[in-house]
Formats: structure tokens, sequence, C-alpha cells
């Protein structure tokens, strides 16, 4: 049997990307939704067009499918953590009402990865006193979280202040870790840091949500040549799902099954829908999965 302490989900940023809304327009919710089964995942993220929780819900019921959690952009230092605490109740009740795991959190206080800025070369720091408005703010928020029983999950992500594995220590280490936990997104921490095992290791004991993204290194390395954005470089093909870039994911999902990691894994790829055929990614994604991950729990190739 497949490890049934882990669900395999996919994202909708495949088929519509919240980073760029135009793309992948035509897509609708059934579509996804639908999408997903056929592609044998048990779930997904909330993505920014997704219905009400009754309409998604009825939705979701009907194909047997869960939602994880969703993205939520915060701007504690910006705007300080009062007034980010008001959207972020309003994301909270969303998800609990979709009976959600996690909520993602992504700080993104001069954040470049919207603009045209090189992503490899111009992503911002933030100030020490940056620094302990963000982390005290991302403990009070993940203390709501609590209320509406979700855990708090940070996102590190490319061309923002917590980006790379140093200021994910820093992150960690100066955050409660009862009520801060962490994302790992194998792509972003690979384009930063050309290194996506060490993050793992050192953080697994607050790792409880997981995007496995994989990365196609030429591009990767033409957008740094180039000085690509965070965008242009997903509009030319930097990721992709695992299995078809550069990350051993067999090696990442050696230590999780060891560790007896439970929750989520989250296929995220986001591509040019135009280009990459979602569905056809999607099932790619899978067919890595069953051949490739499952065995290595049990020698079993039933779907998780
Ligand atoms: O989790 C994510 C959500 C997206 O909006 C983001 O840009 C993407 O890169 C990601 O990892
Ligand atoms: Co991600």
């Amino acid at each position: 049997m497949g490890n049934k302490k882990i669900s395999w989900g996919i994202a909708p940023i495949g088929w519509r990307n919240d980073d760029i809304p135009e793309i992948g327009a035509e897509n609708t919710i059934s579509h996804l939704l639908s999408d997903i089964v056929v592609a044998g995942f048990v779930g997904t993220e909330v993505g920014g067009f997704f219905p009400e929780p009754k309409v998604l819900n009825k939705e979701l019921q009907l194909r047997n499918l869960k939602i994880a959690g969703q993205w939520f952009s915060g701007f504690i230092i910006r705007d300080g953590v009062e007034e980010v605490s008001k959207a972020f109740l309003k994301h909270c009740e969303y998800l609990k009402e979709v009976n959600a795991a996690v909520a993602v959190v992504s700080e993104q206080t001069y954040s470049i990865q919207g603009t045209e800025k090189n992503v490899f070369k111009e992503k911002p720091f933030f100030t020490d006193e940056e620094w302990n408005l963000l982390c005290q703010g991302l403990n009070e928020l993940g203390k709501i979280a609590e209320q509406y029983n979700l855990k708090l999950v940070y996102h590190h992500h490319m061309g923002t202040g917590i980006q790379t594995l140093a200021e994910v220590d820093r992150l960690m280490e100066n955050t409660d870790p009862k009520h801060v936990h962490l994302l790992y997104d194998t792509g972003h921490i690979y384009v930063s840091d050309s290194d996506y095992m060490t993050l793992l290791n050192k953080h697994l004991n607050r790792i409880k949500h997981i995007h496995f993204k994989d990365v196609r290194q030429e591009v990767r390395e033409q957008g740094e040549k180039e000085g690509k954005s965070f965008l242009q470089s997903f509009l030319a093909g930097m990721f992709t799902v695992p299995g078809d870039g550069c990350i051993d994911f067999t090696e990442v999902f050696k230590r999780l099954l060891e560790t007896n990691y439970s929750g989520w894994i989250v296929i995220e790829a986001e591509q040019d829908p135009s280009v990459a055929h979602p569905l056809e990614y999607a099932l790619k994604a899978r067919k890595y999965i069953n051949e490739e991950l499952i065995p290595l729990e049990n020698g079993s190739l039933i779907k998780g």
C-alpha cells in the first residue's frame, strides 16, 4: 500500500498562475479539478480564481478531492502585523471552510517576484529591525492560524527577503517552532543555492508542507546569463514536474521516508500552459511518482 501519511497533490499553477492571471484563463475550475482526478492526485491548493467555499466544496466532494492550503502574500514589514492580521483572518476563515491543513505565508515586502528585475541578482535584504518585525509578526500570524486548526507554513521564495538557506536558517532560529513551520520548496531553494538537501536535512523537524518543483538546469543557466526576471524565467521553462529536470527526488523522498514525514507533497510546476499541456505534465509527474518514488516505500506501485 502507498504511504498513508503522505497525501500527493498537484497545484493549479500548471493550469493557471496567480502571478500572471491572463495565462491559462480558459481553464475553468471544473476542468482543473477533473484533470487532477484523471492524473491520480488526491488534492490541490487554492488558486486565486477558485470560487467561494460552498461552491468549491461541492466540486471537491463530487471528485473526492481535498484542499491542502493556499498562498498568502504577507506585508508584515510594510504594513505592520495588525493590518496584515485582518487579511490573514479572512484567509484562515476561507481555509477552514474548505478543510485545509496549512496556510502558506510568504513575506512580499520589497519582493521582486512579480517585477521585471533580475531575479538572480536583485533580491531584497531585510535590515535587523525588519527581521525582528517579520519574525514577531509571523509568530502572531501562526497563533491566528492555530485558532482555525491550520498550520502556518513559511514559503521561502526567489526574489524575496527569505530566499537563501542562510535566510531560512535565520527565520527558523528567530521564530517560535510552536507557531511557525516551514514549507520546503525544492525548486526555489535549488535555483537560489544550487542545493536542496541541506535545507531539508537542517529543518526537517519544522517542515510541515512540501512543494515538489523540478528545475531545467540549462534554462536556469540561460536565465541567469540573460538576467531574466522570475516571471520571464518560468515562462521560459525554468520549472517543470519532478523527474523532468535536474533534481534527484529519490534522494529527497528517501529522507522524508526515513524521518516519517507526514503531510502533503504538492507537485508545483509553473509553466506556460500554452506550451506545456497541464494534464500531460500532471500525468508525467504521477508516472514518475509511481515508478520512482512510491517503490522506495515498500516496493509497492499502488497510488498514494
Ligand atoms: O508556491 C508558490 C506559489 C506561487 O504563487 C509562486 O510564485 C510559486 O513560485 C510558488 O512556489
Ligand atoms: Co512553491
